[in-house]
């Protein structure tokens, strides 16, 4: 994938009407779980009067890979401002979902508009006020750290200074290092920057934090929580449970290409300790509801 469509051009900075104060939706309401092997499931998932226009809205996406069904009627609405953690097991649709909402993959049916705009149509209108940090983004390996970030600002309008871009990624140190003399980590981070590089009033992050360090997670998110209280609207997807759980108002559920669970962080917990007694964390309730759990030790004297 290339740079450009990995990450994107534009503005939309602060104050531009992209991203109002953080506004998640509070309220409980139902979903309904259904599957062949698991119980069926009610969680409590946003209510209340819903603005005309969110920053990201999706509706009965499906996708198919020949015989797989990556979505499979897939519904998402996130409000500006709010802060959604993406949350499945392997193979549940989450890099399907965020390739289309990036425009890199055209849905076989359903609708997704991401700023009022059609990703897949209007790719060029939504640079820059879309950012998005892809996992194994690839750039150009010849360049330093600070020419290929001097080439990211300049197609925005209202972009961080590069100092600046530098020290929140914490890149200052390697501005000189060509990219391909980047740690994984660190290519991480340049990914991140890229992504910030326009101030996005919406941001899609692909494993913010897989591959760095304990160190550089917690700087990473700190930052990450600085730009989420300036009113940027996050789209987080991760396997960090406790990530998604630090960061987001709001956590959606995906398995086999459906939305399972869609709540906070600690209705989502009450709503499964109902059906499940066992569970008092999060990490409990997202193995409990995609029936990944572990089968637990068996004694083999018990035999
Ligand atoms: N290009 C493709 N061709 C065929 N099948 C695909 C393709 N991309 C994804 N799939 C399939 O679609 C399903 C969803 O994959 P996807 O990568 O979206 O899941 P994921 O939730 O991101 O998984 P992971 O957590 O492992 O990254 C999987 O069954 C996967 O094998």
């Amino acid at each position: 994938m290339d740079d450009s469509t990995t990450h994107t051009a534009g503005h939309a900075a602060a104050g531009t009407g992209d991203h109002p104060p953080r506004n998640p939706r509070p309220g409980p309401a139902t979903t309904n779980r259904t599957t062949a092997n698991r119980t069926t499931t009610k969680l409590p998932t946003p209510s209340g009067p819903t603005p005309v226009d969110a920053a990201i809205e999706v509706s009965g996406v499906t996708k198919r890979f020949r015989d797989t069904t990556a979505l499979a009627g897939v519904d998402l609405r996130v409000e500006h401002g709010e802060v959604v953690g993406l949350l499945g097991p392997n193979g549940a649709g989450k890099s399907t979902l965020v390739a289309a909402l990036v425009g890199l993959r055209r849905p076989d049916a359903g609708t997704i508009r991401v700023l009022g705009l059609d990703p897949a149509r209007d790719r060029q209108a939504l640079r820059g006020r879309v950012g998005v940090q892809l996992q194994g983004a690839v750039f150009h390996d010849a360049l330093t750290v600070r020419e290929l970030l001097v080439l990211h600002i300049a197609f925005h309008d209202a972009p961080y200074p590069l100092d600046e871009l530098l020290d929140l990624v914490d890149l200052t140190a390697k501005a000189g290092t060509r990219v391909e003399r980047l740690s994984g980590g660190q290519h991480q981070r340049l990914a991140l920057a890229i992504a910030l590089a326009g101030r996005p009033g919406v941001l899609v992050l692909d494993e913010l934090s897989t591959g760095l360090d304990p160190g550089a997670r917690a700087r990473i998110r700190t930052r990450i929580e600085r730009i989420r209280d300036d009113g940027t609207t996050i789209l987080l997807v991760s396997h960090d449970v406790e990530e998604v759980e630090r960061l987001c108002d709001r956590i959606v559920l995906l398995d086999d290409g459906r939305v399972i669970a869609d709540a906070s962080p600690t209705a989502l917990v009450d709503a499964c300790r109902a059906e499940h007694p066992g569970v008092t964390t999060l990490d409990g309730a997202f193995l409990a509801l995609t029936g990944t759990a572990p089968a637990p030790d068996t004694d083999p004297e018990d035999e």
